[in-house]
C-alpha cells in the first residue's frame, strides 16, 4: 500500500487560500483512499524532534519508583506518566508506557508531574508541541474546506486553551525491548482507532507501526526520517459524514530480532475538539442522538482501555 505523501512546503504553511484549497484536495484524496498521509517538509526541525527523543530516553529509563510518582491519575489530570500494562486494547498484553504532556498555555497555574526529573525535556516538548499546534491549525483549515465548510469551521470547534479536561495532548511513548517469543501473547500497541479528530505521529526508525486498509489487510507505516504520519481519527470520520474513516492501526513486535530487542520511541499529538462540542453532528443519521459531548465520549471510550488499577510496581 502506497501511503500518500504530502509535501507541506508546496503549500506554504500560512499562505493564501489557493494553496489551502490545493492542500484540502490532497488531504481529501489521502483520507478517502487510505485514512492517512505522510507529511514531509512540515517545518519541524530534526533538532526539535531529537531533543524530545533524548529526554524521552532519559525519562523512561528512570527507575519505576520515580516514574510512578509522575503517574497519570485520571479525568481531571490528563497529564503525566502511564505505566506499562495500564492500557489494553485487545486480547494481547500491550507493551508500552507513556507520558502525556500539555503546553504551559494549556496548564494555567499548574505544571507537569516530575517535570524537573529530566532537565531540558519540558522545554523540548514545549517547542515541538507549539510547532505541531501550528501545523495542525493549517490541517484543520484545509480539512474544513475538504468537508465543504468555511475555512474556520473546524478551528472554531478546537479552540479551548486551558481547559483542564482537554485531551489535546502530546504523548511521548516508549516500547521497551522485548524478545521474539513475546509476540505470541503480547503486542506493542494493539489495534484501535484514535478517538480525537486527527493524529500527528512521529516515530524513530524501529518500525512496527501498521495501518489497516478497507479490505482489512495490514500495511506498514514505515519510518522515514523526520516525516510525520497524519491519521484520520473518529471526530473527522463523524464530521465528514463517514466520507473519511478513522484509520485502524497498531504497533507490532518486529520480527527482526535486533529491532525487537531494542526500545522504540514515538511522539503522538492528538488533535482533539473542545470538550463541550458534540462528538458527532446532530445531523448524523447513523449515530445515536443526541450525541454526547467530546469529553464524555472520550471518557467512555477510555474507561474500556485504561485499566483503573494498574499493577503495583
Ligand atoms: O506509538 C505509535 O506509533 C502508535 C501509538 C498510538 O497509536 C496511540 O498512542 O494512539
Ligand atoms: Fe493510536
Amino acid at each position: 500500500m502506497e501511503i500518500p505523501v504530502i509535501d507541506m512546503e508546496k503549500f506554504g504553511l500560512r499562505e493564501g487560500s489557493d494553496n489551502l484549497i490545493k492542500l484540502s484536495e490532497c488531504l481529501d484524496q489521502a483520507f478517502t483512499k487510505t485514512g492517512c498521509a505522510r507529511l514531509i517538509n512540515h517545518g519541524i526541525t530534526t533538532q526539535q524532534i531529537q531533543n524530545v527523543y533524548a529526554g524521552s530516553s532519559l525519562f523512561f529509563n528512570l527507575p519505576d519508583e520515580l516514574k510512578n510518582r509522575c503517574r497519570f491519575v485520571g479525568e481531571d489530570s490528563t497529564v503525566g506518566y502511564i505505566g506499562l500494562g495500564t492500557e489494553r486494547y485487545g486480547e494481547k498484553q500491550d507493551l508500552h508506557e507513556g507520558y502525556l504532556i500539555r503546553t504551559a498555555e494549556d496548564l494555567p497555574g499548574k505544571d507537569l508531574p516530575g517535570k524537573d526529573l529530566v532537565p531540558g525535556w519540558r522545554m523540548a516538548t514545549e517547542s515541538l508541541h507549539t510547532s505541531l499546534k501550528i501545523l495542525s491549525s493549517v490541517i484543520l483549515d484545509a480539512l474544513s474546506l475538504a468537508i465543504g465548510k468555511e475555512r474556520d469551521y473546524l478551528a472554531s470547534l478546537h479552540r479551548s486553551e486551558g481547559d483542564k479536561k482537554s485531551f489535546k495532548v502530546l504523548r511521548m511513548a516508549h516500547y521497551p525491548p522485548t524478545n521474539p517469543d513475546a509476540a505470541q501473547t503480547s503486542i506493542r500497541f494493539d489495534e484501535h482507532c484514535d478517538f480525537n479528530t486527527f493524529t500527528l505521529l512521529l516515530q524513530d526508525n524501529m518500525g512496527g507501526l501498521q495501518g489497516r486498509d478497507k479490505d482489512g489487510n495490514w500495511f506498514d507505516l514505515t519510518p522515514e526520517p523526520d516525516s510525520i504520519i497524519l491519521m484520520a481519527a473518529q471526530f473527522i470520520q463523524f464530521y465528514s459524514n463517514e466520507k473519511y474513516k478513522a484509520l485502524r492501526h497498531r504497533v507490532i513486535i518486529p520480527e527482526e530480532e535486533a529491532k525487537c530487542r531494542h526500545s522504540r520511541y514515538s511522539i503522538i499529538y492528538f488533535v482533539t475538539a473542545d470538550g463541550h462540542i458534540p462528538a458527532w453532528p446532530t445531523t448524523a443519521t447513523h449515530l445515536p442522538q443526541p450525541p454526547p459531548n467530546v469529553h464524555d465520549h472520550l471518557m467512555s471510550v477510555l474507561v474500556n482501555s485504561v485499566n483503573p488499577t494498574p499493577p503495583a510496581s
